[in-house]
């Protein structure tokens, strides 16, 4: 039997779980916010995480189809609409622009070719078996679990605002178009995760559902920073980029920089 926390402990033990092991503490991103990595380095992590951006919305379509209630898919719904974008008819609206295209003016910005990106050939196996476990959690996982292991959100607002002023004072890619993907998460995280964390704190009920949304946000945390692990070992060191693998032309380890 486990305890059944307040609401502040329940908080709080979440919180937690994001200073111990949110994937902002690992040495690759360090290496990238901090200015230390070539191009071929950076180009490596943003081909490799459009995985899990393209991702992201299939994760969330999977999660709506456990929702009985259309009220609670009307709002979770936007958050298709955030990765996929509006249509658009007649004059172009920057607003509707979704984050995989704004991802993919990153990779633009970075050089490489959009159906390679898309292709989805380059990236590590790990960054495809980690990705794909988001997904399969909250195919089988309860509801609540599925919704817990989102709140990963509570901390990226910090690290895009970290990302944001690593990339603007140390790289020459960086503009408004290669940044617009992380600007515009700085206002959708915050509501996604008012949500999110609300809907856990009301729905754990008791102690075996509060800590099992622990053991989720902790699941997640765990398949972000795997991602990271991979592309040290591959791109950093010892630098083994396994077959079939991006191989970036600049395999020079200088700086990408101003
Ligand atoms: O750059 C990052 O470090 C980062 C991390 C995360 C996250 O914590 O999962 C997300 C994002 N970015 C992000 O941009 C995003 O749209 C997103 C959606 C989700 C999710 O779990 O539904 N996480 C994240």
């Amino acid at each position: 039997m486990s305890t059944l926390l307040s609401r502040e402990e329940f908080t709080a033990a979440l919180n937690a779980i994001g200073e111990r092991q949110y994937h902002d503490l690992h040495p690759f991103h360090k290496l990238l916010h901090g200015g230390e990595l070539g191009k071929g380095q950076i180009q490596a992590w943003a081909l490799n995480r459009f995985y899990y951006q393209v991702s992201i919305p299939r994760k969330d379509l999977t999660i709506m189809a456990r929702m009985d209630d259309p009220a609670l898919r009307r709002v979770w719904m936007q958050r298709v609409l955030d990765h996929d974008g509006l249509r658009q008819d007649g004059q172009p609206d920057e607003s509707k622009v979704g984050g995989i295209e704004r991802w993919l003016r990153l990779t633009d910005g970075l050089g490489l070719d959009r159906d390679y990106v898309r292709s989805l050939e380059g990236i590590l196996p790990a960054t495809r078996y980690a990705v794909d476990a988001y997904v399969h959690f909250v195919r089988d996982h309860s509801l609540l679990e599925a919704v817990a292991s989102s709140l990963t959100e509570l901390f990226a607002p910090a690290i895009h605002r970290e990302r944001i002023a690593g990339f603007e004072r140390y790289y020459a890619f960086a503009n408004d178009s290669t940044l617009s993907y992380f600007r515009k998460r700085l206002d959708e995280a915050p509501r996604d995760v008012d949500f999110g964390l609300t809907y856990v704190l009301e729905n754990a009920r008791t102690g075996e559902q509060q800590q099992a949304c622990i053991r989720a946000l902790r699941f997640k945390t765990e398949l972000l920073w795997a991602q990271l692990d991979a592309l040290h070992h591959a791109y950093v060191t010892p630098g083994l980029i396994p077959p079939g693998a991006f191989v970036p032309d600049d395999r020079t380890p200088t700086r990408y920089s101003r």
